[in-house]
């Protein structure tokens, strides 16, 4: 995809919880610049089946309700809960789900000017020619601590084992799938948030990206 000289494209990628939404957004409304929250894509889908009461092992089903994107409302609570987030984790793996998704990915990411997405195959898969690219990551520890407390906040209780346990099987099934598993591009900088705020993190990410967007692209990319 062409991308103009004066278009910002940054991908941010990382695990469940490691904040790489909240920095997403804050880079986004920093530079002005339209944010697609990728995970809504598979979240969306695997709500889609969960109330259709589809299998969630059967790739045509999940690639099926793909035709329903439109009917799912981006700000509905149950997009967010464990239940469809593990869901959505088992059907990404699925090679014909991620193509179905593809095109609408690169579109954003294509518009003129630029775009901030954020996902777990941003930076390899969706957006390789990204001007900048953040892999935003924290110990599992601090993740399921972030989860639970957000949960919490949402009046749904749970134990810290039991979250923990999720960010444990989520980063396995994302990390080690066939297709456009969750990694670091190799010209992603690498931020750690385990020991930060949201505002250092915020602050740091900023920091990284305007470093990355002065040297501009490595050259042959
Ligand atoms: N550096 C941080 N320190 C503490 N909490 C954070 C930090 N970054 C994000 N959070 C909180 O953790 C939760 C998950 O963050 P989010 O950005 O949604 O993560 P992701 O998009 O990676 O799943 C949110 O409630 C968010 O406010
Ligand atoms: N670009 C993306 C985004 C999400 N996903 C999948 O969708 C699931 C939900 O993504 P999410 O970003 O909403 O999840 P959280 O990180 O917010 O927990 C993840 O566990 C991934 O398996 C993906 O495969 N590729």
């Amino acid at each position: 995809m062409a991308q103009s000289s004066r278009s910002t494209l940054i991908a941010v990628d990382g695990p469940a919880a490691s904040g790489k939404g909240t920095i997403a957004r804050a880079l986004a409304a920093h530079y002005g610049l339209p944010h697609m929250d990728t995970g809504v894509l598979y979240r969306s889908v695997a709500l889609t089946l969960v109330r259709f009461g589809g299998d969630f092992d059967n790739e045509f089903e999940a690639v099926r309700a793909v035709a329903q994107l439109g009917q799912v409302d981006p700000a509905d609570p149950e997009l967010r809960s464990e239940v469809v987030g593990g869901v959505a984790s088992r059907i990404s793996a699925f090679p014909m789900l991620r193509a179905a998704l593809f095109d609408r990915q690169r579109a954003f990411a294509g518009q003129d000017g630029g775009a901030v997405l954020d996902g777990r195959d941003i930076g390899t898969v969706i957006a390789p020619e990204a001007s900048a690219k953040l892999y935003v990551t924290a110990s599992p520890e601090a993740r399921a601590q972030r989860r639970l407390a957000e949960l919490e906040a949402r009046g749904i209780s749970v134990h810290y084992a039991e979250v923990l346990a999720d960010i444990h099987a989520r980063d396995e099934r994302d990390s080690h799938r066939d297709f456009a598993p969750l990694a670091r591009a190799a010209d992603a900088d690498l931020l750690d948030t385990s020991d930060l705020t949201v505002d250092e993190a915020i602050a740091a990410a900023l920091a990284l990206v305007e470093a990355r967007l002065k040297r501009g692209l490595p050259s042959g990319v």
